[in-house]
């Protein structure tokens, strides 16, 4: 819908984007920035009132984006960006309905992500979270080298554990950057499953065995796409990186965590909605597996500390593990280290993602090609 001359189309931004983006937005003076103000997520009220007769929107992860959303935003709407590689907050089918066109932001956080899951990877495996718990309740006097106290699983190789499978439930972009890091860690095998509908990919197979195999460090033997069965049972450490949606929801449940390795860690970085949290909370009561690094967990953000996976960690006696002697018993915490879905919260990354947002945005509302566009029919069509 053309604008009637003199009035400025309205730009609705659902989070301030911080002042070296939001300077570029407010410097385009044919436009109505329209903001939310405060320092908080935004209400769906305001984002609804503010939304009728707005050209474009910048949202957020948290934002729903769905049919109430087009019908208050009315025919003047041509553009969503959202500031995430995410986009299940939008209803596609509404968007597309309405031809609005859809921004996003993927590849520029792959980096901050790979490096989150690295992190929790060694968080959970090495214990980090209790440690740091332990010092801030000044308990580090009780157990100042005790020679098996917070001893957990190497993430590395060892002559005890000599080779190490990394798993990756999914295996796009942000797997394949934690793969290479891991490479430096050593990691001698790589599974992956993929979209159970996409066919097995030998080529690509083979290009990623050549390609990191190619580092005069590089350890690894093999990369494989594998049966979610296999991946369960032959991964020691787990990451799962797939999007989100009804056709993962709840993939990593009981039956997944039980044929788990006992000393395996599992990291999700993508989506919480793909790990069932009772049946991960009762894995790691009831020692199917080592532990768990989690950015995201279903019904985030309403996590508190009643949730079963972020209660108090308690001492429970562990015997064995196979790869060191049978006799060892040790004490060991409940392992599961839990961040605010912060994986891609680096100052370079979020930067890049809000001018990305921005751009997209403004692009979209001057019909002009956007630098990072969901090509959203394609994203249908290819929905099971
Ligand atoms: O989870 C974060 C994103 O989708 O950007």
């Amino acid at each position: 819908m053309a604008n009637a001359p003199g009035q400025r189309r309205k730009l609705v931004v659902s989070r301030d984007l911080g002042p070296d983006t939001m300077s570029l937005l407010y410097a385009r003076e044919d436009l109505e920035i329209v903001a939310w103000p405060e320092d908080r997520r935004c209400e769906r009220s305001w984002l609804l009132e503010k939304i009728a007769g707005a050209t474009g929107a910048i949202v957020m992860l948290s934002d729903k984006i769905d049919e109430e959303f087009f019908e208050r935003a009315g025919p003047s709407l041509k553009v969503v960006s959202t500031t995430s590689v995410g986009f299940e907050q939008v209803d596609l089918h509404a968007l597309y309905r309405r031809k609005v066109r859809l921004g996003y932001t993927p590849d520029i956080l792959t980096d901050a992500v790979a490096d989150a899951s690295v992190m929790l990877a060694l968080m959970a495996g090495r214990n980090a979270g209790e440690g740091v718990t332990l010092v801030k309740e000044g308990k580090w006097p009780n157990f100042h080298f005790a020679p098996f106290f917070f001893t957990g699983p190497q993430l590395s190789p060892t002559p005890l554990s000599p080779t190490r499978t990394a798993g990756f439930l999914g295996f796009g972009r942000i797997a394949q950057a934690t793969l290479t890091r891991l490479t430096a860690f050593g990691l001698t095998h790589c599974i992956y499953t993929t979209n159970p509908a996409s066919p097995p990919n030998t080529a690509l197979e083979a290009s990623l065995a050549a390609r990191y195999n190619t580092g005069i460090s590089s350890s690894l033997r093999s990369v494989r796409r594998v049966e979610l069965d296999e991946l369960a049972r032959a991964s020691d450490v787990l990451f799962v990186l797939a999007p989100g949606g009804e056709s993962t929801h709840h993939v990593v449940n009981a039956d997944f965590l039980r044929k788990m390795k006992k000393h395996a860690v599992l990291v999700n970085t993508s989506r919480g909605t793909l790990v069932d949290s009772d049946a991960l909370a009762q894995a790691l009561h009831e020692e199917w597996i080592w532990g768990a690094g989690l950015d995201v967990v279903e019904g985030e953000p309403h996590v508190g500390a009643d949730h079963p996976l972020v209660q108090e960690p308690r001492y429970v006696q562990y015997i064995g593990w196979e790869c060191i002697t049978d006799h060892l018993r040790k004490l060991y915490f409940r392992r599961c280290v839990i961040i605010p879905h912060i994986g891609s919260a680096t100052f370079e990354t979020r930067l890049g993602m809000v001018n990305l947002a921005a751009g997209n945005a403004l692009a979209g509302i001057d019909d002009e090609a956007m630098p990072a566009e969901l090509d959203v029919a394609a994203r249908i069509a290819s929905q099971p």
